[in-house]
């Protein structure tokens, strides 16, 4: 399933946040987008998720979510959301059981993603015997189980330090490799949106508008073996970032 996104503004009170953003996510495809502080990232994608609604444009579906999709458009955060009471296994579950999902018709599916994450052998764990990376990864494989068109991710690794980083990067590549998934992910992070975007879109301070978007065709696990094209990249990215970052700090500072 692809997603447009088509003309889309948005003003919260007399804070004008989103200013004609069209933008097309494909199938199969990683569109990271960046940008400053408070420039509408996250905005933007909650009407991604249709969580909220512009004031002007929309977002269209084209295509069809995988046919055994519970949630065509599923979030990922930053915080991972878990339930403390429940298992790895009961909080991958509980997702399924609000699709009427229980039990045998479960089972299968909850091995599978927790297969896919690594995660196998902590199936009995609880949330607080895990490490931050776990965690997410606990929320990875809980966003796998709906069959997701479209992941959405909000500075999904920001919470964790930056070896752990390194190591959920890995798996998303492999992930990715495994099994195509769509996403739009959000961060203030160069390295990451080099590492996993296929399209890298740079939003300019508020309201934000797309100032540019940088593609990057190399596959995605090759690209650790040509760290000069990525630093290169991220170089090209923060170029086109770094006076819009400076003034929205400015802005910020100064109210
Ligand atoms: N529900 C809301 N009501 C009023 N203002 C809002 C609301 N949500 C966001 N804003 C404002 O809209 C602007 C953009 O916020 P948003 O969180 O989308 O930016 P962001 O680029 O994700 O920021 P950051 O990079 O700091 O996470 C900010 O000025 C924020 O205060």
């Amino acid at each position: 399933m692809d997603l447009h996104l088509e003309g889309i503004s948005h003003t919260y009170g007399d804070i004008k946040v989103l200013e004609d953003i069209n933008l097309t996510i494909n199938d199969g495809e990683i569109v990271c987008i960046v940008g400053p502080s408070g420039c509408g990232k996250s905005t933007l994608l909650r009407f991604i998720g249709g969580l909220e609604r512009p004031d002007k444009g929309q977002v269209l579906q084209m295509g069809h979510p995988p046919v055994d999709s519970l949630n065509p458009l599923t979030y990922i955060f930053q915080d991972f959301a878990l339930l403390p009471w429940r298992s790895v296994r009961g909080n991958i579950s509980l997702v399924l059981e609000d699709h009427g999902i229980k039990g045998k018709k479960a089972d299968p599916i909850i091995s599978d993603v927790l297969a896919r994450t690594n995660l196998s052998e902590f199936a009995k764990a609880y949330p607080r015997q895990l490490s931050g990376g776990m965690k997410q990864r606990v929320a990875i494989a809980r966003a796998l189980a709906v069959r997701p068109a479209v992941m959405l991710m909000d500075e999904p690794l920001s919470a964790l330090d930056s070896q752990t980083r390194e190591l959920l990067m890995d798996d998303l590549i492999d992930l990715w490799e495994r099994d195509r998934f769509t996403a739009c992910y959000v961060t203030h992070n160069l390295n990451e949106a080099v590492r996993l975007g296929h399209k890298i879109v740079v939003l300019s301070r508020r309201p934000g508008k797309i100032r540019e978007i940088v593609d990057i065709d190399l596959p995605l696990n090759q690209r650790k073996d040509h760290s000069e094209l990525l630093d290169q990249k991220q170089k090209q990215l923060w170029s086109i970032m770094r006076e819009e970052a400076r003034a929205a700090d400015k802005e910020l500072v100064h109210g």
